[in-house]
């Protein structure tokens, strides 16, 4: 396909949108924008982008040449460029959409570039990392993940949301249309509350550290597991958290009732129904879509991040290897200098990457990302 592809940010998710759209559509033009002059030198060297501006405001920004335009801005810097774009000569069919993990309040700040005629799709990766910036964006981050897309009316939207998912395809991400009430509902429960517990996990151990100093040095599988997303962008998390804050003060209060219902669970004195407890986490988290193995996700990846010298391949596939554990793919993503090589590993099933990944977790320090 061809056409003019606008990313704003060239973050993690700016740049792997930008690297999967260039290696499915080559013809396609990808002209970057970000604010950070060495992601700007980075995007370019790195050949991301064709071109690359410091704001669409610039005076050589070729607004009204643009087809599709992403923002993969923090949320409140995107709400503020969809007002901005309101006053651009923006080219006729353009399609403006975005990635922001909250999405009413991203609508609300379009409105009145819809109302002015503007097509405006709302977009969300749900696939991503702890991890930000150019550096971090990789081709096929979205591989297998859903993309929610939200469309506010439904009269003239089918054949654009048709026309995003077609720039989309080369992400291999699948599509999926909500409202923007249900998006935000549904994405407060399963990643930006989680993203609030674990802050509050660190900050549970940092308030005992004074007293207990070894707990740092000791934390060890469990406490980096459920804490990882803890290590995510914080300017990132102020605006989902804040722009979400309705939605998550709701949902804060069934947690405080369930951590009341823990305490008392402890001071019973009756470990059965502690064991209850567990088992019943245990059989719903066992149960849920992603953690099965269905026709829809027949791959089961897990990224290695390997430092990058040589023999490391062998080493992780020796270590497999001696556990028995058959792999059905293994390519190294990519080695550059400024950062490690990233090693795909994939599975066919969900138990065998479950199984490489203890053995990976045992055998080795490197850091281990299972995709969905
Ligand atoms: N990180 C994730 O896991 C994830 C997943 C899905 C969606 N999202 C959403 O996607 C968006 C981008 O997240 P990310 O993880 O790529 O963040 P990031 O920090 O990696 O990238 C954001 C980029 O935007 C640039 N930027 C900031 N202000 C700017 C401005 N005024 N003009 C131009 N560029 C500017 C920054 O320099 C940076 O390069 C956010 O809205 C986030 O909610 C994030
Ligand atoms: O894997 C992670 O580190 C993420 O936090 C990814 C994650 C999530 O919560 O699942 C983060 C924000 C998004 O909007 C979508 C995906």
């Amino acid at each position: 396909m061809k056409g003019n592809i606008a990313i704003v940010g060239l973050g993690l998710i700016g740049g792997s949108l930008a690297r999967a759209i260039k290696k499915g559509y080559p013809n396609a033009t990808i002209i970057g924008v970000d604010d950070n002059e060495e992601t700007r030198r980075l995007s370019k060297t790195l050949k991301i982008v064709e071109e690359v501006h410091a704001s669409i405001l610039e005076e050589d920004f070729p607004t009204s040449e643009i087809d599709i335009l992403f923002l993969c801005t923090p949320v409140s810097v995107t709400c503020k460029i969809l007002q901005e774009l309101k006053d651009l000569p923006l080219k006729e069919n353009v399609i403006v959409t975005d990635t922001g993990s909250v999405k009413q309040v991203v609508l609300q700040s379009a409105m009145p570039l819809i109302q002015s005629g503007v097509c405006y799709i709302g977009g969300h990766p749900m696939a991503g990392s702890h991890k930000s910036g150019i550096l971090a964006s990789k081709e096929h981050l979205f591989e297998n993940a859903y993309y929610l897309l939200t469309t506010p009316f439904d009269t003239y939207y089918p054949e654009r949301v048709a026309e995003l998912v077609r720039w989309l395809e080369p992400t291999k991400a699948k599509f999926i249309q909500t409202t923007e009430r249900k998006h935000d509902q549904v994405t407060a429960l399963i990643s930006h509350f989680p993203h609030m517990i674990a802050s509050s996990l660190v900050h549970q151990v940092k308030k005992h550290s004074e007293t207990l100093p070894d707990v740092t040095k000791l934390a060890a599988g469990g406490f980096r597991d459920i804490t990882r997303i803890a290590s995510s962008n914080p300017i990132m998390w102020r605006d989902i958290t804040f722009e979400n804050r309705v939605i998550l003060a709701e949902q804060l209060d069934t947690w405080m009732k369930e951590m009341h219902e823990w305490k008392d669970l402890l001071l019973q004195e009756n470990p059965t129904s502690i064991e209850e407890y567990f088992s019943e986490a245990k059989e719903f988290r066992d149960n849920m879509p992603i953690y099965q193995e269905t026709s829809e996700t027949p791959f089961f990846d897990l990224f290695v991040d390997v430092p990058d010298y040589p023999g490391v391949i062998s080493e992780v596939t020796k270590y497999l290897a001696e556990q028995s554990i058959s792999l059905t793919n293994i390519r190294i993503m990519e080695t550059r200098e400024d950062i490690f090589g990233i090693l795909v590993i994939t599975f066919s099933s969900y138990k065998e990457r479950e199984r490489a990944y203890q053995c990976l977790k045992q055998k080795t320090n490197y850091e281990l990302i299972c995709s969905t």
